[in-house]
């Protein structure tokens, strides 16, 4: 992996609603994805995934706003563009070219009433007007190939395929224009458990090939640490946690992080008692004072109720960051907060 930068993340808020009734989903969020690799982001449901992966992508829906912050996309021969500065038309000629997506339960986003073959080369008519009916054909053909299913699939409709096949229709669909970023939430969280493994391998293969980037969301972390390079952890719309996949899964810093480890078995490695996290996920509405987390936090002290820890590096050079008050030294001495100890 290179440490080249693909997309930066800055600063990034969102809103839903506005006014007394407006909630903070997002809160500035700092990300970078780099060439080449698989960034992984976790976290429970509600911590703000989707809301991010939709924030950047600018398919937002209403009552989502961006409230502040930047999205830069640095282009492979060189320059960049701040995705949320860009008009309706080139967000268009943007996305599937340079960015796609595959969303939750996308397989079922397919047009029942249209073959593959006919929502394949819809993407190709789409955006390479230039290209002739039997290239589009021949392209089509090779995407299926690509995502292992035979070409003589191409007359099926959607009904006629299993759930499988259904996903990595969607797949190769995202892949069609050779995109450099691929945005993948719980792409495969319909399917089941070697379905998915099969279809995440074949993800690793395809970036192998054609070198995208990806950046794959689940609240399943134990798939983010087999097929991530670096993990992201969210809990209450910021970044707690983030570090290489391998780091945070032999030493989580974050009791949040550990929690989320604890919370599903591991395929591989060494065993991790399983325990879970006490307690829900904050409401958006009712955030707790300082550090989101700390009312479920065993490891909760002093100024983890009062001040929200900023996301900072625990040791120098090693690309690992955490915001936690066990790991970064409060700028103004707090006194424990009643019923904290
Ligand atoms: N349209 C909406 N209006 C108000 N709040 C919303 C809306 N959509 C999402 N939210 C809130 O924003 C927060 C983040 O939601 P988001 O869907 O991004 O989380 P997530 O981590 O992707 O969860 P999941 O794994 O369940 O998809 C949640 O608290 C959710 O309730």
């Amino acid at each position: 992996m290179t440490a080249e930068p693909i997309l930066t993340i800055s600063g990034l808020n969102v809103d839903y609603g506005t006014g007394a009734s407006g909630v903070r989903a997002l809160r500035d969020i700092d990300l970078t994805l780099h060439r080449g690799e698989v960034l992984g982001l976790a976290g429970e449901s509600g911590s703000g995934k989707s809301t991010l992966a939709y924030a950047v992508t600018r398919l937002l829906p209403p009552p989502g706003v961006i409230t502040g912050g930047d999205v830069h996309y640095h282009r492979p021969g060189g320059g960049s563009v701040d995705l949320l500065a860009m008009t309706p038309r080139e967000l268009r000629a943007f996305r599937w070219q340079e960015l796609s997506l595959v969303f939750q339960g996308a397989m079922n986003s397919l047009n029942p009433v249209h073959t593959v073959h006919s929502q394949l080369t819809d993407v190709l008519t789409a955006h390479r007007p230039g290209m002739r009916a039997a290239e589009r054909t021949a392209r089509a053909a090779e995407l299926l190939n690509l995502v292992g299913i035979s070409a003589d699939r191409l007359a099926a409709y959607p009904h006629q395929l299993s759930g499988g096949m259904r996903q990595r229709v969607m797949i190769a669909m995202a892949l069609a224009l050779e995109p450099e970023i691929v945005i993948m939430d719980e792409p495969t969280t319909a399917l089941d458990v070697v379905m998915q493994r099969q279809i995440l391998r074949k993800l690793a293969e395809l970036r192998e090939e054609l070198s995208f980037s990806v950046v794959f969301i689940t609240h399943d972390i134990s798939l983010l640490v087999e097929f991530s390079d670096r993990i992201a952890i969210m809990y209450g719309g910021r970044i707690v946690e983030q570090a290489g996949a391998a780091e945070i899964y032999r030493d989580p810093r974050h009791p949040y992080s550990d929690g989320l480890l604890r919370s599903f078995p591991a395929l591989h490695g060494p065993r991790r008692e399983l325990t879970g996290i006490p307690g829900s996920p904050p409401h958006l509405s009712a955030m707790p004072a300082g550090c989101a987390f700390h009312p479920r936090c065993a490891k909760a002290f002093g100024p983890c109720a009062a001040q929200v820890p900023a996301l900072t590096a625990p040791e120098e050079g090693r690309g690992r960051e955490v915001a936690c008050w066990l790991h970064t030294r409060p700028a103004v001495p707090t006194p424990p907060a009643p019923g904290v100890s």
